[in-house]
């Protein structure tokens, strides 16, 4: 039986979070926390075995450093990361013996279009990432549109696809989006949109456009259990979902 503790259990995601490890056999939630809560004490007094993250950019990192220093593994949906941010946890799970996952998107459509997004970007000259989510979002651009303009450079470079085209001349106002490794990133905040991205991907006379669309945040909910039962299996850090679903 894994024994849960949600971290942000008060938050959007935290709520249905709850909801999911409670409605699952294999688990148990043992502590509900949030902010102004001593994680890792309550973390050891409740007995976890995991403990799962979605509070802010600028409180994630500590509190996975605080999960690990109370023993257990960690699973983290909060965006916001920087590389130097993963290496020190890579170093404080190494340290510990402990695993940890930290995933943008634990959307099945969304981790699908981001491999979908990186297999196509070689056979195209231009590609580029509109994401669009709701406006009570703390962080722009969204984790997932990072993590897909990352694995979209990778997959150029290693098939030796040239730079993208772009003749602008003027950009004062930045509209031609931010670069993430060189790939234009644009980002929507609308009300009444949740969770959406298309990459749109173009050659002369044609183009390919991959979207995912979240409509629920139930629909985070079979990647985060899946993370919870297989976190342990990953030593150190893992990042993204993929790896978890054999992808
Ligand atoms: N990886 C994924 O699939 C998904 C990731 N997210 C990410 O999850 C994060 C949370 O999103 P929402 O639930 O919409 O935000 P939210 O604002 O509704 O919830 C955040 C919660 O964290 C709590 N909190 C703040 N500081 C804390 C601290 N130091 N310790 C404990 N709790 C603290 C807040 O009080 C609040 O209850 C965001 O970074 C978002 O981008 C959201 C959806 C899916
Ligand atoms: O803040 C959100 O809501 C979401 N955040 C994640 C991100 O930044 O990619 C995942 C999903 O898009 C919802």
């Amino acid at each position: 039986m894994l024994k849960v503790a949600v971290i942000g259990a008060k938050g959007r995601m935290g709520t249905y979070v709850c909801e999911a490890v409670e409605g699952a056999e294999d688990m148990e939630l043992v502590a509900r926390l949030d902010a102004g809560d001593d994680l890792a004490e309550v973390i050891k007094t409740a007995g976890a075995t995991h403990a799962v993250d979605f509070t802010t950019p600028q409180t994630a990192e500590a509190n996975a450093m605080a999960a690990l220093g109370a023993g257990v593994h960690v699973v983290v949906g909060t965006t916001g990361w920087t590389e130097e941010a993963y290496a020190r946890v890579r170093e404080a799970a190494a340290a510990a013996g402990k695993s940890v996952l930290i995933a943008p998107n634990f959307a099945i459509s969304a981790v699908l279009a981001m491999k979908f997004a990186a297999a196509a970007a070689p056979y195209f000259e231009s590609v580029e990432v509109i994401e669009m989510h709701h406006p009570d979002k703390l962080d722009a651009p969204s984790g997932t549109a990072i993590a897909t303009a990352k694995g979209i450079a990778a997959a150029r470079e290693a098939a030796g696809a040239p730079a993208l085209p772009d003749n602008t001349q003027t950009d004062e106002l930045g509209t031609r989006g931010g670069k993430v490794t060189g790939v234009p990133v644009h980002a929507v905040r609308l009300r009444g949109l949740y969770a959406s991205e298309e990459v749109l991907l173009g050659n002369p006379g044609e183009q390919l456009v991959v979207r995912t669309d979240c409509f629920d945040r139930v629909s985070f909910m079979p990647g985060v259990l899946l993370g919870l039962r297989k976190v342990a299996d990953y030593q150190g850090l893992t990042i993204g979902l993929d790896a978890f679903l054999g992808l």
